[in-house]
């Protein structure tokens, strides 16, 4: 059975737990806080446990060859900088968040892209630092991380099982108890169904038994999460908008607040009708058992 980690918030990760559910805003406010807080009002409705941001420094995650292409923006046309930087958030807007989100009781945390970021994201106490899938090979950007002992939720997309065993090792290496998570996640946008393997989720949680194993998804529809879920993701996180339609990379493949609030209400239904596998008679069965049984044994265990 994979530990429990306790976040700084109070919530709790790992088996026996509710999922925990987090809402990807990305950079999906477009660079707008007014944006980011209506996602986040719209997450809470959802009872979401977390909206997510990532959070990256431009000059040093955007390749200096790609600086000056030019491009189309809602904001006209610019350098892909210039465009970068548009849509990245500073402490101002971060500590509008942080307050905003404290006041409706819902966590916030962010991937982190870089060194410099970490740094950045220390003047917040955020209860946990994602680590991205393009990121599970950057060493470097996982031991910055690991030297803040924050929670640390990887994830796995676009990897190999030896990139994936390598980044735990790491991870262990550094301290056998570190609270570690992985992201069982493909990176396709948006993933074909037959794409997700979702059995990778029991996979990992056997091979590491010490971290809770949660899903990122990037599917089209709910029901796969969902299935994610009940194969034992003691997390998700699927990417959030307020539309799909609104411009930006990541608004198509995202879920909109209604869909949001369908999968948590469906994962939060299918958690409670798991049960324990110890079979009872329910009280909500007597009734028709009387109906409809012909030889009644009432059994002295109803529930
Ligand atoms: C891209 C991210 O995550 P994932 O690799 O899980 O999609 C992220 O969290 O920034």
């Amino acid at each position: 059975m994979s530990k429990v980690i306790s976040l700084n918030t109070g919530r709790k990760i790992g088996a026996g737990e509710p999922c925990y559910i987090i809402a990807e805003i990305g950079i999906n406010h477009n660079g707008s806080l007014d944006i980011a807080k209506k996602l986040i009002d719209e997450a809470a409705a959802a009872h979401v446990d977390a909206v997510k941001f990532q959070k990256r420094t431009p000059e040093i995650c955007v390749p200096k060859d790609q600086w000056e292409i030019m491009r189309d923006t809602p904001w006209g046309r610019m350098s892909y900088i210039d465009y970068k930087r548009k849509t990245e958030f500073g402490f101002d807007e971060y500590s509008a968040i942080d307050a905003y989100c404290k006041k409706l009781g819902i966590d916030w945390f962010v991937s982190v892209w870089d060194v410099d970021s970490v740094d950045f994201m220390e003047q917040f106490d955020t209860p946990v630092y994602k680590l991205a899938s393009a990121s599970l090979t950057d060493f470097p950007l996982i031991e910055k991380i690991l030297a803040t002992g924050r929670p640390l939720m990887l994830s796995s997309g676009m990897s190999t099982m030896q990139e994936i065993e390598d980044a735990m090792k790491l991870v262990y290496d550094f301290d056998p108890n570190y609270p570690l998570m992985m992201a069982h996640s493909t990176s396709a946008y948006p993933c074909k169904p037959e794409e997700l393997n979702l059995k990778m989720i029991p996979t990992l949680a056997a091979k590491y038994p010490e971290a809770p194993i949660g899903y990122s998804g990037h599917e089209t529809g709910l029901a796969t999460t969902l299935a994610a879920a009940v194969m034992g993701a003691t997390f998700v996180e699927r990417h959030f908008t307020l539309d799909r339609a609104m411009w930006g990379s990541d608004h198509a493949a995202s879920v909109e607040p209604q869909g949001f609030q369908r999968m948590v209400r469906d994962i939060r239904d299918v958690e409670s009708a798991l049960g324990d596998g110890v079979k009872k008679v329910y009280e909500s069965e007597i009734g028709p058992m009387k109906r409809l049984r012909v030889n009644i044994n009432t059994p002295s265990e109803v529930k």
